[in-house]
Parts: C-alpha cells; sequence; structure tokens
C-alpha cells in the first residue's frame, strides 16, 4: 500500500532572509524535498534548502480542469535544533562539515546532483509563472541589498552554480520533481488550501538565463509530468483537460547568429538570444530588453507527452494506512520515519510530533496514525561497535591542548575529567560491554524506554520564525518541572516507569564520582529531562546554564553514538560577541581571557590598549585586525565521542557560563537522560510534590555501586 511521507525543515538562511526590519522573511526560500521511496514503497520527504527566492507573476494563463484533491504540507515540521538557542544557533553546529544552514550549493549536494522537489511560497522580484500545468521559476542565490535599500539580485548566477546543475541534471536525465505550493504565493492561479500544498510532479523543459536588475538569473520552465487530470489548483469553473493536445505545436526556437546557441522565444515581444555568454544576449535589435515583458502564450502553452516512466511513488497516497508493520524493523526511527505523514481523512501533512504517533491537528478530523514499537536492541541501532569490550572502554575523546585532563578508572568504567576551568569540569564516564549487560544496565534501559509511557514529543519552538515549528528531537520531562524554551509539562517522579529512577541513581553515583571531595555542593537531582533523537536528529549548541538549575548536570547517553562537543562561546573565545560583524559587537577589554581563547596575546594587547586613552574606533579597528583571519564561529575545544551507557557531568558555572555543547548522535536511535537539580524557590508550590521521590529511594543500600561485582569478576578472569 501506497502512501506519503513528507516534511518540510524550514532553515534559515544563515541570517541573509532578514528584510530590513531584521526579521526573517519566511519563507523567501525555496527549499528542495529530497524524496526517497523505501522498499515498502512509503514515500519519504527529506527536506532541504536550496535558498531559491521565487519571484512574482507577471502573467496568468487560463487555467483547465477541476478535481480538488489536493495534499498539504503542515508548517509545523521540524526543525534541527536544541532547546534553549537562538535559531542562530541551532543552525550553528559548524565543525566537521555539520553545518544546519546549507547554501543552495550545499543543497544540491545533498540531493546528489538532483532537484527532488520544489517549494514556491512567498515570491519576490518579477516573471514568476504559476500555470495549472506549467510553471516558471527562477533560480535561487545571488541576491543581496541593492543601493537604493531593495532586495533583489546582486550578483550573476552561473550555470555551474549547484541549483542549476541539479536542473539541468533533471532535464537530462528525465527525473521529475514534485511541486509544492505555498499559500503566500502570490502567482497562484487559485487560493490555496493549506500552508503547503502538493502540486503534482513536473518534469524540467527549459533552462535559460535572463537579466534581472542587471545580473544574470537563470530561469526554469516545468510542465507537468502527468496531463490526464486536471489540476487540483486550477480555478473553479475552469475549463476541463483537452482529451487531445498538440504536441507538435511549440514556441519558436531560434539559433543566435552569434554564438550559434539555440533559445525559446520566451517573451511575446520577439525573439533574444538567452545564452548569458554571448554578446547579444538579452537584447532585441542591439537594445536591451525592456522590463515590462509578458510570456509568449506559445511558449505557456507548449506541451510534451506524458512520458512513460511511472513517478516512483504515489505523491498523495491511495490510503490513510502505513503498512510500517510489515517492514524491517528500524523503520520508525530511520529518517524518513521521522517526517511526516499525508492524513488519511483530510490531505493535510501531519508532522511526526508525538514519538508514537502521527495525529492530525485538523479540527474535528481525528485521524491517529500509531507508530509500530519497534523493540530494538542497542546492538542494532549502534554502528560503530568500538566500545564493546568486556574491559575498560578506549577513549576517542578529543581536547584542545590548553584543557587539562584526570584520567582514572572506576571498577569497569573508565573516566576523564576535563578541567575548563578550576572548579569548572566535564567529566566522561566511558561504560563497557560487560557493565552495559548487566542486569537493569544500559542494555535493558534501552530497550524498556521506548516502551514506556514517557510523553515523548517534539515541543514547538519559541523562537521560531515559522509559527508552530518543531525542535527535531523528543523530550519529556519528570520531576520537578524544567523550564526552558519549550514549555514542558513534567510527570511526577511517583508516576514513572522505574528505569527513569534507576537511572536517577546512576546519576547520582556518577556525580560523585565526578566531583570528588564535593559532596556537599551536589544538590540531589530531581528532574530528568528525557530526549530522544531519531536518524539525523540533532540539538545544537546550547548551555544548561538556567538560574533555576543547579550546578552539576548529569547525562546517561543510551543507544546509538553521539558526539557532544563544548566550544567557548563567541563572546568569551574572541572577546566580542560576533567576530566580523562590522564592529557592531565590539571588542570588550573587560571579559575575561579563558585558556583556550583564540589569540590570547592579542587580547592582552588590546586590553592593554584599551586602557590608555585609545578612541573606541581605535580599539575596533585595532581588534579587526587582529581577528581578521579567524573563523566566524569557535571551534570545539572538547569533543567527546559518547557511545551507550556513557555518562557526561558536568559541574560548575563557568562550564555553562563560558562555554556551550551540542549533541550530534550518528545512529538511528539515541537517548540521553539529563538530571539536574531544580531549585525548587522556583517552582509552583503545587508541582513541588512531583520531584518527591519514593520511599527508600535514597538508602544506601538501594544506591548504584558501580557494579563493583562485575569488576571483580573481571579481574578474576584476568589473573
Ligand atoms: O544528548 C545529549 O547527550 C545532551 C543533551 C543535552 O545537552 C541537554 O539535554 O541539555
Ligand atoms: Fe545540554
Amino acid at each position: 500500500m501506497d502512501a506519503l511521507k513528507k516534511t518540510v525543515e524550514h532553515q534559515t538562511s544563515n541570517g541573509k532572509a532578514r528584510d530590513s526590519t531584521g526579521n526573517v522573511r519566511f519563507p523567501v526560500t525555496c527549499l528542495t524535498v529530497d524524496v526517497r521511496p523505501t522498499k515498502s514503497s512509503q514515500n519519504q520527504f527529506e527536506a532541504e534548502n536550496i535558498e531559491t527566492p521565487i519571484p512574482e507573476s507577471s502573467s496568468n494563463i487560463s487555467p483547465s480542469s477541476s478535481n480538488n484533491s489536493h495534499s498539504s504540507l503542515d508548517t509545523s515540521s521540524s526543525q534541527q535544533g536544541g532547546r534553549k538557542r537562538s535559531l542562530k544557533e541551532a543552525n550553528d553546529i559548524d565543525d566537521n562539515n555539520l553545518s544546519t544552514t546549507p547554501a543552495s550549493t550545499e543543497s544540491s549536494k545533498a540531493s546528489n546532483g538532483y532537484v527532488r522537489g520544489l517549494l514556491l511560497d512567498k515570491d519576490e522580484g518579477d516573471r514568476e509563472y504559476v500555470g495549472t500545468e506549467v510553471l516558471i521559476v527562477r533560480g535561487g542565490g545571488g541576491m543581496g541589498i541593492t543601493a537604493d535599500g531593495r532586495r533583489d539580485h546582486t550578483k550573476d548566477h552561473s550555470r555551474k552554480d549547484s541549483t542549476a546543475v541539479a536542473f539541468l541534471n533533471n532535464m537530462k536525465h528525465n527525473v521529475p520533481i514534485n511541486v509544492i505550493l505555498g499559500n503566500k504565493n502570490k502567482a497562484a492561479p487559485s487560493a490555496i488550501p493549506h500552508r503547503y500544498c502538493v502540486l503534482d510532479y513536473f518534469k524540467v523543459t527549459d533552462i535559460w538565463c535572463e537579466k534581472v536588475n542587471g545580473f544574470v538569473v537563470i530561469f526554469y520552465r516545468l510542465e507537468k509530468l502527468f496531463l490526464d487530470k486536471k489540476s487540483w489548483w486550477a480555478p473553479v469553473g475552469s475549463s476541463e483537460t483537452p482529451t487531445t493536445r498538440d504536441f507538435e505545436a511549440k514556441a519558436l526556437r531560434q539559433q543566435c547568429v552569434t554564438c550559434t546557441t539555440s533559445s525559446p522565444q520566451v517573451y511575446d515581444k520577439g525573439w533574444m538570444c538567452l545564452n548569458s555568454d554571448c554578446s547579444t544576449f538579452w537584447t532585441s535589435n542591439g537594445n536591451s530588453a525592456t522590463v515590462d515583458l509578458t510570456y509568449n502564450p506559445a511558449f505557456l502553452h507548449e506541451r510534451s507527452p506524458s512520458e512513460n516512466l511511472a513517478p516512483p511513488y504515489l505523491l498523495k497516497p491511495d490510503s490513510g494506512n502505513l503498512c510500517l508493520n510489515n517492514v524491517a524493523a528500524g523503520i520508525t526511527v530511520s529518517k524518513g520515519a521521522t517526517r511526516g505523514v499525508v492524513c488519511g481523512n483530510c490531505d493535510r501533512c501531519i508532522p511526526r510530533k508525538y514519538w508514537n504517533a502521527w495525529k492530525c491537528a485538523t479540527p474535528d478530523c481525528g485521524y491517529v496514525l500509531h507508530a509500530p514499537r519497534d523493540v530494538l536492541s542497542a546492538s542494532q541501532v549502534r554502528t560503530n561497535l568500538a566500545n564493546t569490550f568486556d574491559g575498560p572502554a578506549l577513549s576517542m575523546d578529543k581536547c584542545d591542548e590548553s584543557i587539562q585532563i584526570d584520567v582514572e578508572q572506576h571498577g569497569l568504567y573508565r573516566l576523564h575529567r576535563y578541567h575548563l576551568a578550576p572548579g569548572n569540569t566535564v567529566t566522561h564516564i566511558f561504560s563497557c560491554e560487560t557493565l552495559n549487560s548487566a542486569i537493569g544496565g544500559p542494555n535493558e534501559l534501552f530497550m524498556a524506554l521506548p516502551q514506556a509511557d514517557l510523553g515523548l514529543q517534539r515541543f514547538e519552538m519559541s523562537q521560531s520564525m515559522s509559527p508552530g515549528q518543531l525542535v527535531a528531537h523528543f523530550s519529556s520531562n519528570s520531576g520537578l518541572p524544567y523550564k526552558y524554551v519549550v514549555a514542558v509539562d513534567s510527570k511526577a517522579f511517583a508516576d514513572v516507569p522505574p528505569e527513569l529512577l534507576n537511572v536517577l541513581k546512576r546519576g547520582s553515583w556518577a556525580a560523585k564520582l565526578a566531583v570528588p571531595g564535593k559532596q556537599q555542593e551536589l544538590a540531589p537531582f530531581n528532574e530528568i529531562l528525557t530526549v530522544g533523537y531519531l536518524e539525523s536528529d540533532k540539538m545544537g549548541y546550547h548551555d544548561d546554564g538556567e538560574a533555576t538549575v543547579g550546578p552539576t548536570v548529569v547525562s546517561l547517553s543510551l543507544g546509538g553514538d553521539s558526539e557532544m562537543k563544548f566550544r567557548m562561546k563567541a563572546k568569551f573565545y574572541y572577546g566580542m560577541p560576533k567576530r566580523g560583524d562590522g564592529g557592531k559587537s565590539p571588542y570588550n577589554p573587560n571579559l575575561p581571557i579563558i585558556p583556550g581563547c583564540a589569540k590570547p596575546e592579542d587580547r592582552r594587547r588590546l586590553n592593554a590598549l584599551a586602557a590608555t586613552n585609545c578612541t573606541p574606533a581605535e580599539l575596533a579597528k585595532e581588534a579587526k585586525k587582529a581577528f581578521a583571519d579567524c573563523k566566524a564561529t569557535p571551534p570545539a575545544l572538547l569533543n567527546l565521542k559518547l557511545a551507550h551507557g556513557d555518562i557526561v557531568v558536568q559541574h560548575g558555572g563557568q562550564v555553562q557560563k563560558h562555554y556551550e555543547h551540542c549533541a550530534v548522535p550518528s545512529d538511528k536511535l539515541r537517548f540521553a537522560l539529563t538530571a539536574r537539580h531544580i531549585k525548587p524557590e522556583g517552582v509552583a508550590s503545587e508541582d513541588l510534590w512531583k520531584g518527591e521521590l519514593p520511599a527508600g529511594f535514597d538508602d544506601a543500600a538501594n544506591a548504584y555501586d558501580g557494579d563493583m561485582a562485575l569488576y571483580e569478576q573481571y579481574l578474576a578472569r584476568l589473573h
């Protein structure tokens, strides 16, 4: 049975899409939707932002036909990113090619050189055309703010740009594109019923160059792949699809006498050479083309026969049921399954907001599709089985030379304590196979968690440019309510599955090892945040330094591997919030020079200069010179390679104040269970009971002891 799963990840375009008011003008971008069918013909959308602004319509032809079926994409799609970061930061997982802010070039690479889908939404500029069977769209990139303050083309497009190469590949290899229309598109021939609606499959028929604002811009003509049915977006009352078509009727195509390139007659004013390399490009009788152009009706009316090639999957499902039970284990955690499905009742696209189900948000629809609960073992989701020895694990962590490390062994656990500042540490406690497979250990915990009713869901980002946008990872809170960017309800410890209390005990054990001799500083943990990462989910850079949270944060990692990276916040790394922003955030001589920061010698020199009576402009000039060769984003100074069963303890206010961390899982399913001490004074009195632990929980006899008996057994085997 075919069904459709789709999503669009809305991503900012690295600040480029902000208008003069500083608001992100979303969506000015065109998202390519990478559509990949699975074995079971479930159709899956994976979106990539190809940053293609679409110009406004200048003309419309009268539409044809009638069929009101449509599929829609919900705006509440998931966002790569994390808990409490700004969107800028959410998109800012910088090093090791982990950028989540692809420029158009990167997107095309990610689509393997083909355009899989095209989103046409809020548009700008001229000459966009959205007909019922033909589209004319402008390629992305090359936009900027003009001297008179308008957003327009400020750079030439090149046929070598990855977007252009991808469209050309689609045209030459006859690969269809799934087109989605947003309801902010002014060129749409009829009202678009949902925020995003799937139009149909289209093929690329022509690619040519024009001039917009004096710059070369590449245009694409797309034609509906199958012409037998009236397009659902045709205006009501428009004529039906003709039963016969004249496929021979073509617009004029003429070879240029200067460059011999053939161009179609796109505009009714007459033919022009549309090869941007030609000296006669975009001229008519020796004069540059005017701007008040209307399309050549013959070019718009051209049609080519439907292809013999059937599309790889149905864009609109013929049934709402996904046969997920019949497919390989892991489908519900694979990237495709992290996306939306089309509602079986009302065609709306439903994001996977809940761990266990897709639930349609259309009022009174009531459609729910349950995600089967695959019971996966940790070894099924781990691709890198490096830490699967019986004895203490090997370390693969990396850290900057400024960071001192204590290496210890506690039973079968290896412990690395990284000193970011005196009394401020990040401790990595490495597990191993013997510990993981112990009774009540990480293997059991990992298999039990997805079955437990933790209420995991993707919450809405409060700072999203697109209301309703969801964070990428699933989370649920237990114990005292933990307030960060998303409003997460909390389950009382009295009501949580025993596995979470087991995690809490392990966390307390780990914190005592990580922060030796400071037992009195360790306020008891009274909250656990469970974060579930499906394939490709990650958490962007953020800190855990909320005022209501104690100084010790401990996380247990279960399932897939992950990197956990720590970097200094830009302000502390460079001595200014952001390097190279034209002096808007000037160098601040009062910030501490922390070991591991960029150019400490220059910082000292700048600070000495600041202590003289130099002007702010002189200081800014010197700072600009000193940091001219620095990358804009600080590098990770500590990169922990977390494996199943590993525990990380962050301790000390400066870890959160001066540094930020991110989690980048590499496998299909991972949980991070993070315990904190929430200061009760910030919690509403009616919620305080939620943090109360069952009687006997704190008894020494019930505490986790680091599985010391297993260590003894291992030693006995060694000797
Ligand atoms: O996924 C992880 O290991 C880290 C999670 C985290 O940083 C957090 O929940 O604050
Ligand atoms: Fe965190």
